[in-house]
C-alpha cells in the first residue's frame, strides 16, 4: 500500500506554526527565548524543516516515470544509498544505507533516479519498515518492473542517545515485490552482490 499525500504539490510545513511550536518548546525547557543564542532558533527550525521534511509534498512520480528501453532483463543494483529519515515516534534521526535492486521488464531509470526516490520518503516522518515498503510500491507502479527489493540498515538515534542506548545496533528491512516474493534464487544473488 502507498502510502502519499492526498495533497500532494501542497507545501505541507507551515512556517509561521513551527516557529509558534517552537518557541513553546524552549519556553517548556525554561529556556529565555530572547536570548542570543535562541532569538533566531525558530525560525532556522522551520526552514530546516522545509528542507528535512521537503519529501512529504514531492511524489516518486517525478523521479520514476521517466523511463528508457531496453531489452535486457538482467537485474540492476544500486546500493549504499545513503539517507537520513526521521521517525514519528521521537522525531529523532535514523540513518543509513538502502540497497535497491529490480528486475526490468522493458524499462530502466537513470540510475540517479532510484536514489532520488529513496529521498522522496526518506523526507517524511518516517517507520523504516513503511520506508522500506513505500520505496519498493514506487518502484513496482511507476516502472512495473518484473519484481523489485529494497533493503535499508539503520541505526535510529532513539535506540543510541536516549531510552535503550544501543550504539552501532542496526536495523535491517526489507520489501520484496513481483518475481522476488517467488523466488529465493533472485533474493540470493541480490545479498551475493551486495557482499552479504
Ligand atoms: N518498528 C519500528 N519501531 C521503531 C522505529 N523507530 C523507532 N521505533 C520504536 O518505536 C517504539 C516506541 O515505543 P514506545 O514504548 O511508544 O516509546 P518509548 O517509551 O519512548 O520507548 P523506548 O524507546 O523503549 O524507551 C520504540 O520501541 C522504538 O524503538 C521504526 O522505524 N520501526
Ligand atoms: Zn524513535
Amino acid at each position: 500500500m502507498r502510502i502519499e499525500s492526498a495533497e500532494k504539490g501542497k507545501n505541507m510545513i507551515d512556517h509561521e506554526k513551527i516557529e509558534q511550536a517552537v518557541r513553546l518548546l524552549l519556553e517548556g525547557m525554561g529556556e529565555d527565548v530572547n536570548r542570543e543564542g535562541l532569538i533566531d532558533t525558530p525560525d532556522r527550525i522551520a526552514r530546516m524543516y522545509e528542507e528535512i521534511y521537503g519529501g512529504m509534498d514531492e511524489d516518486a512520480g517525478k523521479h520514476l516515470s521517466k523511463t528508457f528501453t531496453v531489452d535486457s532483463h538482467e537485474m540492476v543494483i544500486e546500493k549504499d544509498i545513503t539517507f537520513y529519515s526521521t521517525c514519528e515516534h521521537h522525531l529523532l534521526p535514523f540513518y543509513g544505507k538502502a540497497h535497491i535492486a529490480y528486475i526490468p521488464n522493458g524499462k530502466v531509470v537513470g540510475l540517479s533516479k532510484l536514489a532520488r526516490t529513496v529521498e522522496v520518503f526518506a523526507r517524511r516522518l518516517q517507520l523504516q519498515e513503511q520506508l522500506t515498503g513505500q520505496i519498493a510500491d514506487a518502484l513496482m507502479e511507476y516502472m512495473q518492473p518484473k519484481g523489485a527489493i529494497v533493503m535499508i540498515e539503520a541505526e535510529h538515534m532513539c535506540m543510541t542517545m536516549r531510552g535503550i542506548k544501543k550504539p552501532g545496533s542496526q536495523t535491517v528491512t526489507i520489501a520484496r515485490r513481483g518475481v522476488f516474493e517467488t523466488d529465493p534464487v533472485l533474493e540470493e544473488r541480490f545479498f551475493r552482490m551486495l557482499g552479504r
